[in-house]
C-alpha cells in the first residue's frame, strides 16, 4: 500500500539494556493498523545525525519515534530541528530522565497511544558551550557523580549509593561567577544546575518551577547539602533560604569557574572539567508529542 503518511522509528539497539524486539513488534502492528508508512533506523554509535538528518530530509516523516535513552533523544531532536516533525518517545535507556520529565510511566502501550497522539509540546532547548541540553546540564557534584557512574563497574540502585558516598568524599566547592541577563552572582558553589526540566531520571525533582516550553531555563544553584533545602526541592517548595540555594529563570547565563575548574555534564553524559560555559535558550526547538 502506498501512504504519503510516514513514519521514522529510531532505535538505540545498546541503550539500557532493554530488548527491543517487542518495541519493533507494537510499533510495526500501530503503524499497520492506522496506515503509515513504517522506516526504521537502528543507530550504529556512528555518524548517526548526519544519517538521521539525511532520512528526515529524503522521508519528510510527519512523526519520529525515538526508542533509546536521553542520548539518543537529544541525537533526534538535534536531527530533526528545522523540520516539520513530531517526535514521539519511547523511554528505552538506563535512566530515561526526559519520559520521567514527560510523565512517561514505562509502560510500552502508553508511550506508544502518547506518541502517536494529538496532544504536542513545542519545547525549548538549551545550547551549552555549542552542545545541546533537552534535560539538565549542571556542574560540580552530581556531573562528578555521572563520571564515577560511568567508570564503575556495578550498576542499579546499590551501585549508584555506592558511587554516591565516592563523590560526596572527593567533591570540593568551587567559586562561581554567573552573569545573568540582569545580574552578576558571585559565590561558592556545590553544584550549579542549568535545568530546562523538573527531575532527575531518579525521579527527584530538583527544579520545580521549570516548564519545558516556556522560553526560559532556570540555574539552579546551590552552596551546600542541606536538610531543610532540599525537603523544600522535594515538596515542590520554591522559597528557598538563599544563603544556601538560589533559582532563578533567565534566557543567557555565563558560569566562570575562578578558583578550580569543576566537573561538567550534559543530559547525564560526563564531559570533563570546564572554567566556563556559556548557555542560551533556543525556543520551541523541537515538537514532541506528550501525555
Ligand atoms: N549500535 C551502537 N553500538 C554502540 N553504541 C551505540 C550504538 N548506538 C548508539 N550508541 C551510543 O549510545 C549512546 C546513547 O545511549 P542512550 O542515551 O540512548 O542510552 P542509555 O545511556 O542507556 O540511556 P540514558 O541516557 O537514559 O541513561 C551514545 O553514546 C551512542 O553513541
Amino acid at each position: 500500500m502506498f501512504s504519503e503518511r510516514k513514519v521514522l522509528l529510531v532505535v538505540n539497539p545498546i541503550s539500557g539494556d532493554v530488548n527491543k524486539d517487542v518495541i519493533f513488534e507494537r510499533v510495526i502492528e500501530k503503524t499497520g493498523q492506522d496506515g503509515y508508512d513504517l522506516r526504521i533506523y537502528s543507530t550504529t554509535g556512528e555518524h548517526d545525525l548526519e544519517t538521521i538528518r539525511e532520512m528526515v530530509t529524503t522521508l519528510k516523516p510527519e512523526r519520529i519515534l525515538v526508542a533509546g535513552g536521553d542520548g539518543t533523544i537529544s541525537l533526534v531532536a538535534q536531527a530533526a530541528y528545522g523540520f516539520d516533525v513530531t517526535m514521539g518517545i519511547i523511554p528505552a535507556g538506563s535512566a530515561n530522565g526526559l519520559s520521567v520529565d514527560f510523565g512517561l510511566s514505562g509502560s510500552l502501550e502508553q508511550a506508544i497511544e502518547v506518541a502517536f497522539g494529538e496532544k504536542i509540546m513545542h519545547m525549548d532547548a538549551v545550547s551549552i558551550n555549542g552542545d545541546i541540553s533537552l534535560h539538565l546540564s549542571d556542574l560540580g557534584l552530581n556531573a562528578l557523580l555521572v563520571k564515577n557512574y560511568e567508570n564503575s563497574e556495578t550498576r542499579g540502585k546499590l551501585g549508584y549509593a555506592r558511587e554516591m558516598l565516592k563523590t560526596l568524599s572527593e567533591h570540593e566547592n568551587f567559586l562561581a561567577k554567573i552573569t545573568v541577563d540582569n545580574e552578576v552572582i558571585e559565590t561558592d558553589a556545590l553544584i550549579v544546575i542549568i535545568a530546562n526540566a523538573q527531575k532527575y531520571g531518579t525521579g527527584v525533582t530538583i527544579n520545580p518551577a521549570g516548564d519545558m516550553a516556556d522560553g526560559f531555563f532556570e540555574l539552579v544553584i546551590a552552596k551546600k547539602l542541606d536538610f531543610i533545602e532540599t525537603a523544600k526541592i522535594l515538596a515542590g517548595n520554591t522559597d528557598f533560604n538563599p544563603e544556601i540555594m538560589r533559582v532563578i529563570s533567565v534566557k543567557n547565563a555565563v558560569i566562570e569557574c575562578l578558583d578550580k575548574e569543576a566537573h561538567f555534564q550534559i543530559d547525564g553524559e560526563y564531559k570533563g572539567m570546564v572554567t566556563k560555559v556559556e548557555a542560551h535558550i533556543l525556543e520551541k526547538y523541537i515538537k514532541v508529542a506528550v501525555l
